[in-house]
């Protein structure tokens, strides 16, 4: 789903009432009605609600949906919150429609709020994506007594005093909404794992702009949703044998840390790889291969305990460095060795992450198209500190598009930057995936997408949307607290055939 600026919504906006053709008024009807429609299902107790709405047009959206839920005899009741002496146009023409419907709130200082303790829910109509600056006198008050109401709060389109697309300061006033109702697009602020507290649930619903328009527009953002993952995945076919699906290598483990070996290449079988082989120390060989039966397991030329020389990756389909492989000197040695000697691109994580950290030379040596899996932590050594997740999504493009790699932060919303300066977010996974060992999980994932001729940048997003969904289904099987990485694996199968519901 694509995300879009203030700017293009507008421009989404004004095409499809030129060419659908439909009046603006009825456009912020389409939009009331959705929300409504969503409202009612949530709510189908009629609870008393207040809808607070501002005097642009995302109050406009407000009082239609207040005459919308009124009507099906919901008790509503309206603040208009006058920020300023001039309203919308769209917003005078519902207001003068349809104000004697419901009882009207006029407020223009904080006293004027009716005692918020009487309703169950309030409705945020307050701004919208036309906020250009931060809120402040009176209507700072009021959101800050909203917040303190302790009442269930639901933001129409986008939670007001959140900024759609640039950084907003945790010291602004801005609604903290346990849903955000949003409507047709994406808006970048939602995707910021800061932003979290100003989001809650976020569901997007379609209120009809004009589809071949906003594909048209220039976005480098989108978040990947089940639709393009499904498009993305690559069909079987029934003559296809084990060498059709790739044979993986995956680099992986030192003496103690042989866990983070067998979590990544168990993670590849259960993702399709015809194939997976791993390279390990020599002490570890014995160990995982009575832990994974079904891999094969190449011992280190040279090193007992350590990474220290590269089997000849030539003859795999994908390759991927790093878990659990310690920053010992013979392996930095053997990364810079791989580098230059590997040709085609790599899945790089953990430990071959940090050692690139500590010689920001190899940085530039890294096979173009190459697949980096960093934690927040990880990249901040790989690229340096931020004051804020906007600039950190700055210096992500920057990194994809200079060394022309796929590079994503892990976390909420995982963020995917691609070389050519887009980045996707993916909506799947939770918190109890937080866990040691997911990351191995995800590597693993990712290379045998990659194994089976999946292009980079797709096993990636793929990668991640399944590592997620698996991780979902986990913690809806075990719960959050309890849930384990291994227990993201044993659900790989219930996501695969989710996202593959043509071929199972
Ligand atoms: N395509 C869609 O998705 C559809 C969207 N629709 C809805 O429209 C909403 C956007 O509406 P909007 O453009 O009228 O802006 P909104 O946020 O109501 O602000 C109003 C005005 O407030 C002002 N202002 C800004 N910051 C301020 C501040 N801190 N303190 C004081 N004043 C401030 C600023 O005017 P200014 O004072 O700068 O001239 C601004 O113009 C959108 O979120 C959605 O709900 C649907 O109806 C139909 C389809
Ligand atoms: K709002």
């Amino acid at each position: 789903m694509r995300i879009l600026s203030p700017e293009q919504i507008h421009a989404a906006d004004r095409f499809t009432i030129e060419n659908e053709p439909i009046t603006s008024e009825k456009l912020m009807f389409r939009a009331a009605k959705t929300f409504s429609k969503w409202f009612r299902n949530h709510a189908p107790n009629r609870p008393k609600s207040l809808i607070l709405c501002g005097v642009g047009n995302n109050g406009g959206d407000g009082i239609v949906i207040a005459k919308l839920l009124a009507q099906k005899g919901y008790p509503v009741e309206v603040a208009v919150v006058r920020f300023s002496p001039k309203s919308s146009r769209d917003f005078n023409h519902y207001f003068h429609q349809y104000s004697s419907l419901f009882p009207v709130h006029e407020v223009e200082t904080v006293e004027d709020l009716p005692p918020l303790d009487q309703y169950k829910i309030l409705i945020d109509g307050i701004f919208g994506v036309g906020l250009n600056r931060p809120i402040e006198g009176f209507s700072a008050e009021i959101i800050h007594k909203i917040n303190h109401s302790g009442k269930e709060i639901i933001a129409i389109d986008i939670a007001s005093g959140l900024y759609a697309e640039r950084a907003s300061s945790k010291e602004q006033a801005i609604i903290r909404p346990s849903h955000t109702i949003s409507f047709q697009v994406g808006k970048l602020a939602f995707y910021l794992p800061e932003n979290h507290d100003f989001v809650g649930d976020l569901h997007i619903l379609d209120i009809g702009l004009d589809q071949e328009f906003i594909q048209s527009l220039h976005a480098p953002f989108a978040e990947s949703n089940l639709e393009d993952i499904r498009q993305m995945l690559m069909p079987r076919d029934k003559y296809d044998h084990k060498g059709s699906y790739g044979h993986a290598l995956i680099i992986a483990g030192s003496y103690g840390m042989a866990g983070a070996c067998a979590l990544s290449a168990k993670a590849a079988l259960r993702s399709g790889a015809g194939l997976v082989s791993v390279q390990c120390p020599t002490r570890c060989v014995e160990v995982l291969q009575v832990a994974i039966p079904e891999a094969m397991v190449i011992p280190d030329e040279v090193g007992h305990k350590h990474f220290a020389k590269p089997t000849l990756t030539g003859q795999f389909d994908a390759v991927a460095v790093g878990p659990g492989i310690g920053t010992h000197e013979m392996t930095q040695e053997a990364l810079a060795n791989l580098f230059a000697t590997h040709e085609g691109p790599l899945v790089l994580d953990a430990d071959a992450l940090n050692i690139i950290s500590q010689s920001p030379a190899l940085l530039k040596n890294i096979p173009r198209g190459s697949v980096l899996t960093p934690h927040p932590k990880e990249f901040e050594r790989l690229v340096g500190k931020t004051s804020n997740q906007f600039e950190r999504l700055e210096n992500l493009q920057a990194l994809a598009v200079e060394h022309q790699i796929i590079c994503l932060i892990k976390g909420a919303n995982t963020a995917i930057g691609l070389p050519d300066g887009r980045v996707y977010f993916n909506p799947t996974g939770n918190p109890g995936m937080a866990t040691g060992g997911s990351g191995d999980v995800l590597t693993g994932i990712i290379t045998a997408l990659m194994a089976q001729g999946y292009h980079a940048e797709e096993a990636a997003i793929v990668g991640v949307y399944v590592h997620g969904l698996a991780g979902d289904y986990a913690a809806e099987a075990l719960g959050m607290t309890s849930l384990i990485a291994s227990d993201i694996i044993a659900h790989l199968p219930k996501a695969f055939q989710k996202i593959d519901h043509n071929l199972w």
